[in-house]
């Protein structure tokens, strides 16, 4: 017991103790009421359901759809592409920083809590086979009447730090869909989702070398995370890479957020999320 206990009359110690066991059970139901939150949006079968008028893109000569899959229900051929794609965007700066596995990625794309937002082409406006990127030309095959794919977000949903939040870990473009708007497309529609589902924002990893990223981050209203090395101590040897989030607010209905996770927009250094 210690001293502080020992010296305190019974009823004093009954009333600490007490209040331990209230303080310590309303964790657990908070953490598990956390969990349950990340579990019901990992169940969610048909994620897009809501969003029906987001599903389509067209503008700036692009014309894709876009379909939500699981990382383990990826068919294969889209699953070897998304990893192509992401190898011949990502390999130089990885190797850099982290190094890169092809079976790490892998398996990281297939986990079985990892989701994918993937974009199509529309099937008229698809190339001829011989002109699509490795995998390509098997991936549409495996989407069904979909044209080739163009771009995939893949994300989960976590608990990071006690908070509820939708992870983007990759958003991958083909070269010939960039910079025409579909990856804020497919960002948006995350927040959405996030948000649909109780999340308190999206977080995201991000290469300091990948400057491109960076600036559509921050134009997206993504700002570094207080987990990110060397945000709270600037002493602190720069990591390769940042963190960033982006916290997500309801309409204001004058109660506060599900689960008792405020919002902390305009809190100095935290981002809520
Ligand atoms: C967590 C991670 O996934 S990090 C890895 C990110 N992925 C990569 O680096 C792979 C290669 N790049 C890509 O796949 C894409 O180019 C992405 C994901 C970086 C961006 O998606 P895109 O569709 O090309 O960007 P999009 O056209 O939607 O741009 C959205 C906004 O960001 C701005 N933006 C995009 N790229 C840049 C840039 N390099 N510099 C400045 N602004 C930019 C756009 O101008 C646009 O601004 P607007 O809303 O005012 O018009």
């Amino acid at each position: 017991m210690s001293p502080q206990l020992d010296a305190m009359p019974t009823s004093a110690k009954d009333n600490k103790k007490q209040r331990r066991k209230e303080v310590t059970a309303e964790l657990a139901r908070h953490e598990a009421a956390l969990k349950q939150l990340v579990r019901a949006a990992e169940a969610d079968a048909d994620p897009l359901r809501s969003f029906a008028p987001f599903v389509a893109y067209s503008r700036n000569g692009l014309d894709a759809c876009i379909r939500a899959f699981t990382g383990e229900g990826l068919p294969a051929p889209l699953a070897a592409w998304a990893l192509a794609l992401c190898r011949g965007n990502m390999q130089e700066m990885y190797e850099a920083v982290w190094g890169w596995s092809d079976k790490k990625k892998q398996r990281q794309l297939e986990d079985e809590s990892s989701r994918f937002l993937v974009a199509f082409e529309a099937a008229a406006a698809a190339p001829a086979p011989a002109e699509a990127a490795e995998g390509a030309g098997e991936a549409q095959a495996a989407g069904g009447a979909e044209g080739q794919p163009l771009a995939y977000l893949n994300y989960r949903f976590e608990v990071e730090d006690g908070v509820p939040v939708a992870y983007c870990y990759e958003v991958q473009l083909e070269e010939r869909a960039q910079r025409k708007g579909l990856g804020k497309h497919l960002m948006r529609l995350l927040e959405l989702m996030a948000l649909r589902n109780g999340m308190a924002g999206v977080l995201l990893t991000v290469m300091r070398a990948n400057t491109d990223a960076i600036a559509f981050y921050a134009r997206l209203g993504y700002s570094e995370h207080e987990s990110s090395p060397g945000y709270a101590d600037p002493d602190e040897e720069p990591a390769g890479y940042v963190i960033l989030c982006k916290p997500l607010s309801r309409p204001a209905r004058g109660h506060s957020h599900a689960h008792g996770h405020g919002h902390a927009h305009g809190h100095a250094g935290c981002c809520g999320c």
